[in-house]
C-alpha cells in the first residue's frame, strides 16, 4: 500500500515508502544469508497461506512427509515464530542444546530434521512476544546456525499472511519457490490472492497451490458435503497462472494424527505421489 505523506492516516510515516517494499526495491534486496558451513540445501520451498488457520503447518508437514517416503533427505524448518506447530506435528520434542558447531535439529520418527524455536523453549506453551525485526533474525538463525547437513528438499513453514517474517523469509533465503496453501472459503480466497501478489512482487516463483479442507466425505453414506461453500482454488490458480496440485479434504483421521504427533502415517496419494512427481518433473532441482 503506498499512499503519500499527507495522507493523513496518523501512523507517522509508517505507511510512506521506507515501511513498504515494491518490486523495485525487491531487486535490491539484501544480500542472501549463506546455509550453515556444514549444511547443504538442493531445494528450498517455502509454505505460504494468506489467510491463517488454513491448514498450512500441516500441508508443509505433509510434503515434507512425502518426499521423505520417496527417499530424500528432507528438513523443515518452523519459521512460524509465534505459533510454531512443526514439533507437535511430527512429535518430537526439546530442549535442543547449542553444540560449537551451531544447533542441531531433531529427527522424526522416519529421519525429517525439524528446527523450531518451540523446541529451544523449556515448556512449550511458553509465548514468543518479539517484535517482528527480531522474529526475521532468528528465522535467519534457523537457515545460518543450524546444521541441517545435506538436505534435497527444505520445507519452510511461514505464518499466514504478508508481515515482517515472510518477507525476511523471502528476502534472506535462497527461495526455488512457494507452495501457496488456501481454503474454499471466499474470504480465504481474497486474502491468498494478496500473498500470491507478494510473492510475483518479490519475484519469486510459485510452484503451485493446494486446497486444504475442500470438503467432508460424510462416513455414513460417503456423499462430500462442502463445509466451506464450493471452492476456488482452481479458478485462483487460472488466474495466476499457477499450476494446481490439488484439494485435500478434511479428514478427521489427519487431525487425530496431527494431535498425537503421528502426521508421518498418514496416507495420502496426493502427497506421497502425485505432488513430488510435479514437483521432480521440473528436473529434480524445482
Ligand atoms: N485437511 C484437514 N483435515 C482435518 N484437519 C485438518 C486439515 N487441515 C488442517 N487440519 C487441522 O486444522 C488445524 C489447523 O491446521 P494448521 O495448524 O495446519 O493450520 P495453519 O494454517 O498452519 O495455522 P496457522 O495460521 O495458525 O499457522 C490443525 O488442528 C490441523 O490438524
Amino acid at each position: 500500500m503506498q499512499q503519500d505523506s499527507n495522507c493523513g492516516c496518523g501512523t507517522k510515516g509508517a505507511c510512506e515508502g521506507e515501511n513498504t517494499v515494491n518490486s523495485e526495491e525487491s531487486m535490491h534486496a539484501p544480500e542472501k544469508l549463506a546455509i550453515n558451513n556444514f549444511s547443504s540445501a538442493k531445494n528450498v520451498i517455502a509454505v505460504m497461506s494468506g489467510k491463517g488457520g488454513v491448514g498450512k503447518s500441516s500441508v508443509t508437514s505433509l510434503l515434507a512427509c512425502g518426499f521423505r517416503r520417496k527417499g530424500y533427505e528432507v528438513g523443515v524448518l518452523d519459521a512460524d515464530i509465534t505459533g510454531p506447530s512443526l514439533p507437535k506435528l511430527f512429535g518430537v520434542k526439546g530442549p535442543i542444546e547449542g553444540t560449537p558447531f551451531g544447533m542441531h535439529p531433531l529427527e522424526s520418527s522416519t529421519g525429517i530434521k525439524v528446527m523450531s524455536i518451540n523446541l529451544l523453549m523449556e515448556q512449550e506453551d511458553e509465548p514468543v512476544i518479539w517484535r517482528g525485526p527480531l522474529l526475521g533474525k532468528v528465522v535467519g538463525q534457523f537457515w545460518t546456525d543450524v546444521v541441517w547437513t545435506d538436505l534435497d528438499y527444505l520445507f519452510v513453514d511461514l505464518p499466514p499472511g504478508t508481515g515482517d517474517v515472510p518477507l525476511s523469509v523471502m528476502q534472506s533465503l535462497p527461495l526455488n519457490g512457494f507452495i501457496v496453501v488456501t481454503s474454499p472459503q471466499e474470504l480465504a480466497t481474497m486474502i491468498v490472492k494478496k500473498a500470491i501478489k507478494m510473492a510475483q512482487i518479490m519475484n519469486i516463483p510459485i510452484l503451485g497451490l493446494i486446497e486444504n479442507m475442500s470438503g467432508v466425505i460424510c462416513p455414513k453414506c460417503g456423499e462430500e458435503f462442502k463445509l466451506f461453500g464450493p471452492g476456488h482454488g482452481e479458478e485462483v490458480s487460472k488466474s495466476f497462472n499457477i499450476k494446481f496440485l490439488g484439494k485435500l479434504p478434511v479428514d478427521p483421521n489427519l487431525s487425530k494424527l496431527c494431535d498425537q504427533g503421528k502426521i508421518e502415517e498418514y496416507e495420502s496419494s496426493l502427497f506421497t505421489d502425485f505432488i513430488p512427481g510435479q514437483l521432480e518433473a521440473k528436473g529434480g532441482d524445482v
